[in-house]
């Protein structure tokens, strides 16, 4: 009768208090389970939490990032970003948001600070328990203490350890080399000859700032890239147009290599990718888009150039493969990505080759008998994490409370083939596609097994407003707490206000309101998803209907 009361709170590990470690965090309280988390620096926000100098082991954005996420789309479910805030975000008011997350939530007492968990591994009698054992370091102290707990939700990202290239000749180049993890700011490269290899957000990023300060800037890649801008139509965030339930349902409705060459055609109309040299051998779908609003720019101004790859370095020069050569360079800037791996946890657990990673849902190691084990973050959305680990972190501890159940190893390592097939078909190879996903079809696919995907069909029946803004509005998170567990009674109003929030910070000289915040595109995708619906629907009547 009173055995609910000796019912002992779950203790779990967090590890790492980044973007993903606070909503795993979160997600523990609401569940009611007793989270321990482990952050290796002295404050939270994990790469958004700037450092002027370069760690070992950890990765921090530059000084001048900004986000190329919008704020709506990055938000959390139940905490949207002040109106104050910009529709894009400088790395100072992220990490200010998530800070702000954590007071709210009163987060931060169960983040112990400067301990570094250095191993992890299942206990003895885990068959029996579900226990791990963890190691964790003291980094004042330098001492190594071993805890038990009931489970382990590892956040700690994939931007930390860096991935270097191996070119011939690169040994014996005299100048300096350093790869993006360490790059903070332009100061160093004033005057500088530098060239910087890949073609990232990073590449991109830093080409953009060191052309105003560097006496020459090359960017070599091996593959080009699709350039998608933050701001489009009407001055609006472009994903926040793109993102929306309408759009994905048009975009399905058409074949993979139409939609291609749809999208080509309207990132050309920008700028033409071929004439600017940096045009890839595959379609714009089949890769993880460069956001920039200035690169081309940079481009056309002649301060930075687009070599091909490097063939080999000499002593202060590089060789590239068409046999041009660019000499008397001071700096070589590595921005070449990174590795994923977990190098604190028993490989028996999960390990990661070339960046692909065995997990079920990109969260659950399958092999295990217990699933008390989940990793939240380690995804590539086309879009924010932020909402992706948030509603990872649900899944993951509502797993842990055993209120969902996984399936079977067979049916999650079938699951995990048939996400690596769907990622080969649709991107191209590269160690940086391999945890890629949809930001909608993904959120949707975690929201079911919980239980809080929005149910369009019951709300064009109740409450259609909200079904107007669920199907034509950005998918922003606020989506999944409408209904299914802890729902949030402010998501149906934080839904309605999300243009009213992202144009709020444009206005500081008034103007005369026309509200006009839907582009022709907007226009065009609503037509054409009536059309269809009214074509499904008389189609059903029709054929269906009578048989
Ligand atoms: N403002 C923002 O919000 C920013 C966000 N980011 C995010 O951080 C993440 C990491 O980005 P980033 O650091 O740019 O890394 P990425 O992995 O995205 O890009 C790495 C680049 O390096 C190239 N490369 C890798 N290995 C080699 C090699 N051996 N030889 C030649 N080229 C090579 C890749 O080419 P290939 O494609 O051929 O593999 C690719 O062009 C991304 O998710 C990005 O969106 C980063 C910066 C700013």
């Amino acid at each position: 009768m009173f055995s609910h009361f000796f019912i002992q709170t779950k203790r779990i590990a967090v590890i790492g208090a980044g973007a993903s470690g606070l909503p795993a965090i979160k997600c523990c309280l609401d569940e009611g389970l007793l989270p321990v988390c482990f952050e290796l620096s002295e404050s939270i926000g994990g790469l958004w939490n700037y450092t002027p100098e370069a760690r070992d082991g950890r990765g921090t954005v530059m000084k001048s990032t900004v986000i190329n996420v919008s704020k709506e789309l990055m938000a959390f479910s139940d905490f949207p970003i002040p109106k104050e805030f910009p529709m894009f975000m400088h790395n100072t008011l992220v990490q200010k948001y998530l800070e702000m997350y954590a007071e709210h939530f009163n987060l931060l007492r169960h983040v112990q600070f400067q301990k570094e968990v250095v191993w992890c591994e299942p206990t003895v009698d885990f068959e029996k328990t579900g226990k791990w054992t963890l190691k964790i370091k003291d980094i004042k102290s330098g001492k190594i203490i071993n805890e038990i707990f009931d489970g382990v939700m590892a956040a700690t990202g994939h931007h930390t350890a860096p991935l270097l290239p191996a070119f011939d000749g690169q040994d014996i180049f005299k100048g300096r080399t350093l790869h993006t993890v360490q790059y903070r700011d332009s100061l160093e490269f004033s005057e500088k000859r530098v060239l910087i290899i890949g073609i990232g957000n990073s590449g991109a990023d830093i080409a953009c700032e060191l052309s105003r300060v560097s006496s020459k800037v090359v960017l070599s890649t091996r593959s080009g890239s699709w350039v998608i801008q933050r701001i489009g139509d009407k001055g609006m965030p472009f994903d926040m147009l793109g993102t929306t339930r309408a759009v994905q349902y048009f975009q399905k409705c058409l074949p993979l290599s139409l939609l291609n060459s749809l999208t080509e055609m309207q990132i050309n109309a920008r700028f033409d990718h071929e004439k600017y040299g940096l045009k890839p051998n595959y379609p714009p779908r089949a890769q993880d888009p460069l956001i920039s609003d200035e690169f081309h720019l940079r481009i056309a101004n002649g301060l930075v150039q687009i070599r091909p790859n490097v063939q080999h370095f000499t002593g202060s020069s590089v060789v590239f493969v068409d046999g041009s050569v660019y000499d008397d360079i001071d700096v070589v800037i590595f921005a070449t990505g990174y590795k994923i791996g977990f190098t604190y946890v028993d490989k028996k657990v999960t390990e990661s080759r070339d960046n692909v990673v065995d997990l079920y849902k990109f969260i659950f190691p399958p092999n295990l008998t217990k699933p008390t084990f989940s990793v939240i973050g380690c995804v590539q959305p086309l879009g924010s994490i932020t909402p992706v680990a948030e509603l990872q972190s649900r899944v993951a501890t509502r797993v842990l409370k055993e209120d969902v159940q996984l399936p079977t190893r067979k049916q999650m390592w079938e699951d995990i083939y048939q996400k690596r097939q769907e990622l080969a078909k649709h991107y191209t190879h590269s160690l940086r596609h391999t945890v890629m996903v949809e930001f909608i079809d993904y959120l949707d696919e975690l929201a079911d097994i919980i239980g809080c995907k929005p149910r369009l069909c019951k709300l064009w029946l109740t409450d259609p407003r909200l079904a107007y803004a669920c199907t034509f509005h950005p998918c922003a998170a606020y989506q999944y707490r409408l209904t299914g567990p802890l729902p949030w009674k402010g998501a149906r109003e934080a839904i309605f206000t999300q243009w009213e929030r992202t144009l709020f910070p444009l206005k500081h000289r008034t103007m005369k309101e026309t509200n006009e915040t839907h582009t022709r595109f907007q226009y065009f995708i609503m037509l054409c998803t009536m059309v269809t619906v009214v074509t499904a629907i008389l189609t059903y009547i029709l054929f269906v209907g009578h048989i």
